[in-house]
């Protein structure tokens, strides 16, 4: 298995990597938690764009990222819009969407960009040929807030990321009894075992699932989602926590 490299940092080769979502509000917010986002023991940033309250102006956005560039210098920073139909703050056609994470990409201030999987298949191919021109990797995402898929189910979504050419699948679920969490813990064990030839991320969430996000090292997620100040999701442990955790588990 390959990591995908951004920045130097390797993702899908030992501890698994820390991400910490930027939730701010107005472009002051997001690079006063930019900053101190500098402070923490992580890996990468994950800019949370659908809580930006100009995110559809374009050339705010734009601008937003350059300066968050600036703010994070060599910290790879991945790009996210959450559509509202995904858990996200706002709603947004798929015309728009598909325009917004291009030319993020094309801006070359950020290094990954997330684009929900489920979208349709044309527009998230186009997405990740646009992406990918760009140099900028691609996070293939799906969640379902209301209950966990079976297992084959979980790896199929997986799977069908990886074949159109996603960098990193990566699939959050919401438990409704800790055999849920099994359940999706063994869909990333499988994943990684007989189908995967890139790293993927998966995650169960709430605190049932907590547990899932510490565990990736065993089971075969990636990355693992901690807050600083603000969660992007149910069920993320502070930032700190979370890096003293992994780091004892590794060892
Ligand atoms: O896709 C994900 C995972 C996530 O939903 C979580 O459960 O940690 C948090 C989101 O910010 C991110 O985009």
């Amino acid at each position: 298995m390959k990591p995908v490299v951004v920045r130097g940092v390797a993702i899908g080769e030992g501890i698994p990597k820390i991400c910490v979502p930027i939730v701010g509000n107005t472009r002051e917010e997001i690079l006063a938690a930019a900053e101190e986002c500098k402070e923490l023991p992580l890996d990468v940033v994950e800019w949370r764009a659908d809580w930006y309250d100009q995110v559809l102006e374009l050339e705010e956005t734009l601008e937003t990222a350059r300066q968050l560039r600036t703010v994070l210098g060599e910290i790879p920073l991945l790009f996210t819009f959450r559509t509202k139909k995904e858990g996200g703050e706002k709603a947004i056609s798929t015309q728009e969407y598909e325009k917004l994470n291009i030319q993020v990409a094309e801006s070359g201030y950020v290094d990954l960009v997330d684009v929900e999987a489920f979208t349709g298949d044309e527009e998230v191919t186009r997405m990740i040929e646009g992406i990918h021109k760009a140099g900028v990797k691609v996070v293939a995402s799906n969640h379902d807030f209301d209950q966990t898929p079976k297992k084959d189910e979980i790896v199929r979504r997986l799977m069908k990321m990886q074949e159109m050419g996603a960098d990193i699948p990566k699939l959050a679920a919401m438990p409704t009894c800790s055999r849920d969490v099994l359940t999706l813990l063994d869909a990333t064990l499988t994943m990684q075992e007989m189908h995967a030839d890139r790293p993927i991320i998966t995650m169960s969430m709430a605190g049932t699932g907590v547990i899932s996000r510490l565990a990736g090292e065993t089971f075969g997620s990636a990355l693992t989602f901690g807050a600083a100040k603000k969660a992007s999701a149910p069920g993320q442990i502070g930032v700190e926590d979370l890096a003293w955790i992994l780091k004892k588990l590794h060892a």
